[in-house]
């Protein structure tokens, strides 16, 4: 049924029409101005994300907003989009090879998910990219003798047995992993080579459009300043560095992703045994729970083995999951003795706890779901 309209309606319709337009002209401009910015960064090997650039031009586009009468976050929420928009399209017109000398790029795994990303930023950057996959290893002795940097990205549960099943690489070679656990590979990898060692997690799926504002975790093994132009690389590519003991990083993951996985299980778990109707809870959804529901759902559309052994290859998974559920099993009997002072009295202990934490997370996610509840067209 057509929306209900009117001539005087119309009328005004019209000028926005024409006002989206020159926006859209505007978007244009924009866009190849920012394609010519993306050919003088390849040139100059300059990261595609500028923080700093980013954050005067916004702070400057939001005082000019707000003296327009115009809301800030309204032109702050616009660039933000655009400068997406911006990666991307720098992206596409690849990156400047940081290290000119290198002899091949191996990609153990590359024909994955995740080693195929970075197979592609690789050949991005022009590098001379060789793949090895489960059925390759016959070609393995060939393809390594000339090895400048070898990347193993395949599954967890083999990762120690294929850097193990190495044959001996190029003395200056790297060795780089890219798993979601790094003491093991890490260990693995400084025992079955001699030269530059590096550990990398990169915090972030196969999905991503750029790697603008992206997280890579670094531990350092062995011979830095035999491995800084990787760095430096990923750094152009657009990610953040995060530097980190691979203990520190390992016992980070056992709550940011084990546990959060294991968690997202469980509830997928309970939603499915209790014949959870998803059509129907997602008619009767908050914005809030829509994108709870999703968190979850997300879990599902991907790799089972990949979260099975995240979980699984982390050594305190049991002992944390127990935890959990001992804290379940308190807050359950909170709800058995009727006892809502006590919850209340928990609740405002973990509040303390969060501090600050809690305002700036309950900002945080206010922003997230108005962009969730702006991209609903139902
Ligand atoms: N996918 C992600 O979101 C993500 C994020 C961060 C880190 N990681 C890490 O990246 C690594 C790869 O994960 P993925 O998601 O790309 O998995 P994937 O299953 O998509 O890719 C693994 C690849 O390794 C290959 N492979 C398996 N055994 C092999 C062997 N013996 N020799 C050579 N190749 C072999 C497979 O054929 C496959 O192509 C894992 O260590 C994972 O922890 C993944
Ligand atoms: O000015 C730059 O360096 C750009 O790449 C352009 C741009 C933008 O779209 O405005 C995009 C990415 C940067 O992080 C900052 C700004």
């Amino acid at each position: 049924m057509a929306e209900p309209s009117s001539a005087a309606l119309n009328q005004l319709r019209d000028k926005i029409d024409q006002a989206d337009k020159e926006l859209l002209e505007v978007l244009r401009r924009r866009l190849d101005l920012v394609a010519e910015v993306g050919t003088i960064k390849h040139a100059e090997g300059l990261p595609i994300y500028a923080p700093k650039r980013e954050a005067n031009m916004l702070a400057k586009r939001r005082a000019e907003a707000e003296s327009m009468g115009i809301s800030p976050q309204l032109i702050e929420d616009l660039l933000r989009r655009m400068m997406r928009e911006s990666y991307v399209s720098e992206k596409d017109v690849g990156f400047k090879r940081i290290n000119p000398e290198l002899g091949s790029v191996v990609v153990i795994g590359g024909g994955g998910k995740l080693g195929g990303l970075f197979v592609h930023l690789f050949q991005l950057s022009g590098y001379d990219v060789h793949i090895i996959e489960q059925h390759d290893w016959d070609n393995a002795p060939a393809l390594l003798a000339d090895a400048g940097i070898v990347v193993v990205s395949v599954p967890i549960d083999v990762t120690e047995q294929v850097i193990a099943q190495l044959p001996p690489l190029p003395k200056e070679c790297l060795l780089v992993d890219l798993t979601s656990i790094k003491q093991a590979p890490l260990a693995a990898m400084l025992k079955a080579h001699s030269g530059p060692v590096l550990g990398l997690h990169p915090m972030f799926g196969p999905d991503v459009s750029s790697l603008a504002k992206q997280v890579v975790v670094v531990c350092h093994g062995r011979g830095q300043e035999k491995y800084q132009w990787l760095l430096d690389q990923i750094t152009i590519w657009g990610a953040r560095l995060h530097e980190a003991a691979a203990t520190e990083h390992d016992q980070a993951m056992q709550l940011v992703q084990a546990m959060r996985h294991f968690t997202a299980f469980v509830y997928g778990m309970h939603l499915k045994r209790e014949h959870a109707d998803i059509e129907q809870l997602l008619q009767f959804s908050s914005p809030i729970y829509r994108l709870e529901l999703a968190m979850v759902g997300r879990l599902f559309a991907q790799d089972a083995s990949l979260y099975a052994d995240i979980i699984f290859s982390q050594p305190d998974s049991l002992v944390r999951a127990r935890h959990y559920l001992d804290r379940y099993q308190q807050a359950l009997e909170l709800l058995e003795s009727g006892d809502k002072q006590g919850f209340n009295k928990t609740f405002a202990d973990v509040a303390d706890w969060f501090g600050d934490f809690a305002q700036q997370f309950q900002h945080e996610s206010a922003n997230m779901l108005m962009m969730a509840n702006d991209s609903r067209s139902n």
